[in-house]
Parts: structure tokens; sequence; C-alpha cells
């Protein structure tokens, strides 16, 4: 196998122990079972993504924030989804890879944080809409 097949094929099946992990996460696999009906083709869609954040491969073209927007989903889902991916990412990619792969996911679980809950409730938790006054 040539590099780039060897490398594609481990994304691809970090991406498919990802949500083999996520879907026996209480949080996580109701949110993935109500909007994924397609597995295949979404692994297929994820996997582009990480081959593009990882090695510009120019596999992925897409914007996954609005891909979010309209997901059923609490701020506590962002803990179980790295948790997830932080041991998929270990056992599958290349210490590299691995490490490149999570400053990523950190980063846009942030902006996704950020962008999706915008507010903070009295009690500190983060919320999609303002306060009650
Ligand atoms: C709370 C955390 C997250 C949950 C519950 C979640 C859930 C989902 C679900 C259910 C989909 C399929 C949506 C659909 O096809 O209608 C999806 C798509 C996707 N997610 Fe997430 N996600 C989360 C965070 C992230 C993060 C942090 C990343 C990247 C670092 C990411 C990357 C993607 C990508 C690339 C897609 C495909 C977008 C496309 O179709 O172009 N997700 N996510």
């Amino acid at each position: 196998m040539s590099d780039t097949s060897d490398r594609e094929d481990r994304i691809y099946r970090m991406v498919q122990r990802f949500y083999e992990l996520g879907n026996e996460d209480p949080v996580l696999a109701p949110v993935f079972a109500a909007a994924i009906t397609d597995w295949p083709g979404h692994f297929r869609i994820v996997a582009d993504f990480w081959s593009h954040a990882l090695y510009g491969s120019g596999r992925y073209r897409g914007h996954p924030f609005p891909v979010h927007m309209h997901l059923d989903f609490g701020p506590e889902a962002f803990d179980a989804w790295l948790k997830a991916f932080t041991q998929a990412v270990a056992e599958i990619l290349t210490p590299l890879e691995a490490q490149n792969a999570l400053g990523r996911a950190r980063h846009m679980t942030e902006s996704f944080r950020v962008g999706l809950f915008p507010f903070t409730l009295a009690d500190g938790t983060p919320s999609r809409m303002p306060p009650k006054t």
C-alpha cells in the first residue's frame, strides 16, 4: 500500500472507531442516531474532513459549523465528543497525527461552544438562549 492510501485507511478507521465509542456514550448516541442515517456516507465525509485537516488533501470542502446548528444537543456533549475522539485518535492514528487532530478538535469544539451557546445562565451554564429577565 502507498503511504497515501495507508494514511487514508487509518483516518477512515479512526472515524469508524470514534463513532463506535460515541455510540456507546449516553449523551452522544441519541444525537448521532437522530441525524445520521447513511453511516458509511457519513464516515466518508468525516474521514475526508480529517484527511483535509491533517494533510490538506482537498478532499473536504464543506462547512461543519452550519451542519451542527440544527442538532439537538447540550453543552455537555462537547466533553463526551472530545473523550471519544481522544481515545479513537490515540488508538489508531500515529502519535503526530493524533496530536494534530486533537489540537484541531479542541479548537473546533471551543468555536462550536461559543458559536452555538453564546449566552451564560446565572448558574454559569452555557446556553443557546439569553437568560430570562
Ligand atoms: C458536541 C459535539 C458534536 C456533536 C454532538 C456532533 C454531531 C454531529 C452529527 C450528528 C453530524 C451529522 C449531521 C448531519 O449530517 O445532519 C455531524 C457532522 C459533522 N461533524 Fe460533528 N459533532 C460534534 C462536534 C464536532 C467537532 C468538534 C468536529 C470537528 C472537529 C465535528 C466534525 C463534523 C464534520 C466534519 C461533520 C460533517 C459535516 C458535513 O456534512 O459537511 N463535529 N456532527
